[in-house]
């Protein structure tokens, strides 16, 4: 008899409330009997590898059939790269797409939460580019998760803005200190003076970044900060499991978004590599910026924003271990670093320019003039972009699994 079981009136019964092992599983699947118990253990603790959270939903977000159906059209991406083969399937974009099936959007939240808490637990372990930061926008946020983690740890954020498309934060969970904000970054995005991005770009084309990163540059108040959490792949890929994990993260874009492939460590700014602590480069205003993001993965404004200062170094301040292995990369100023002076944070009369919907909790639509003519309010001359190497050593503490969903 095993642990979980006893005998009443002479017969076996199991006990409530008991774990069970794969083999009892197997038999209430199977009554007949037959089946392996080996594998369902090893689909059971694959499951199981994310602690409370479930792994399930991402694997079955991937193998959707509207996913699947657009696989077999994974070389037309060679052959015609202006449309991506889910949408040579399904007439539409994926996020569109995903947006009038409620159960698409409510899986793709789900596999998010799955596969982003655990990753953004190695982050917030290592990382401390959040310090000072008052008002904080997660674009792309999902069901608010990560804000939700980062509110957790760093209690002197005030505000946490949850910032997705409508009908994905129309469904997310209300979550304490966090406001869901419907919207299209595309548009415009909530002001804040930093804003946090994970898994966003790699999505996207080089000329959609560059607008998202526009209006990123918007949003920010004077000192504002972007922290940009995307796979990158290093100069010296290897065979590795981690780099192969890239590699198919990247095919899967190909075929379900839109993106030309993840950045590689050669594409970020001027003699900037992930790891180079001795990289402490400036960009004046004189030098161009405004340059292709697969070039140089950064492009800030358009010509009218030339005469901003923009500069690119090595912040010093950011207590970091060493990771081998670097997959992600930040947009940061320097000024930003800490918080503690007045005219960094966000004074009241800010706060009280911002849009209602920002201060109220809850979810509201995003109306795109109101943040625009906040944003470009900002756009004093004030902001300074860096990129900064130590920073981004300690974000990238990423296990593979999180690699893998990097595309999701
Ligand atoms: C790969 S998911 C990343 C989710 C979350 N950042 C995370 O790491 O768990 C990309 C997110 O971008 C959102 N998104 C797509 N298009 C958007 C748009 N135009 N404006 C705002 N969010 C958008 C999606 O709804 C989705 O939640």
């Amino acid at each position: 008899m095993e642990d979980n079981e006893c005998r009443e009136g002479g017969k076996k019964v199991r006990l409530a409330n008991t774990p069970l092992s794969a083999s009892q599983i197997l038999t209430c699947i199977l009554p007949s009997g037959g089946g392996d118990a080996e594998n369902l253990q090893c689909i059971l603790r694959l499951l199981t590898s994310y602690g409370g959270l479930s792994y399930a939903p991402y694997v079955l977000q991937h193998h959707q059939d509207a996913f699947m159906s657009a696989w077999p059209l994974v070389h037309e991406a060679v052959l015609d790269p202006t449309i991506e083969p889910f949408v040579k399937v399904h007439g539409e974009p994926a996020y569109s797409y995903y947006g009038k099936m409620p159960e698409m959007n409510g899986l793709m939240r789900r596999a998010m939460s799955g596969v982003s808490v655990p990753f953004m637990t190695s982050v917030l372990d290592s990382y401390n580019g959040f310090k000072g930061v008052k008002r904080l926008v997660d674009v792309g946020g999902s069901a608010g998760d990560c804000l939700r983690m980062i509110l957790q740890k760093h209690h002197f954020i005030c505000e946490g803005i949850n910032f997705d498309l409508p009908e994905v934060v129309g469904e997310a969970p209300s979550i304490p200190g966090v406001t869901h904000i419907g919207g299209d970054m595309f548009n415009s995005i909530p002001a804040a003076n930093a804003i946090f991005m994970k898994w966003v770009l790699a999505t996207w084309t080089d000329d959609e970044c560059k607008l998202i990163m526009e209006n990123c540059y918007k949003a920010l108040l004077a000192g504002g900060k972007l922290i940009a959490c995307e796979p990158v792949l290093l100069d010296d890929s290897n065979e590795s499991q981690r780099t192969r994990a890239l590699l198919e993260g990247d095919i899967f874009v190909m075929t379900i978004y839109r993106a030309k492939g993840i950045a590689s460590s050669l594409s970020l700014p001027h003699n900037y590599k992930l790891g180079d602590e001795d990289s402490d480069q400036s960009i004046s205003d004189e030098e161009d910026f405004n340059v292709d993001l697969r070039d140089n993965c950064v492009s800030l404004g358009g010509p009218s924003e030339k005469e901003k200062q923009i500069s690119v170094f090595v912040e010093d301040e950011v207590e970091t271990p060493e990771f081998p292995d670097e997959v992600g990369f930040i947009f940061s100023p320097r000024k930003a670093s800490t918080c503690s002076s007045d005219e960094e944070a966000i004074s009241a009369n800010e706060a009280n320019a911002l849009p209602e919907f920002s201060r109220t909790p809850g979810i509201k639509t995003f109306h795109k003039d109101g943040f625009q003519d906040f944003g470009s309010a900002r756009l004093d001359g004030e902001n300074t972009w860096s990129v900064v190497s130590k920073e981004a050593k300690a974000l990238v503490h990423l296990n593979e699994n999180a690699l893998c969903s990097s595309s999701s």
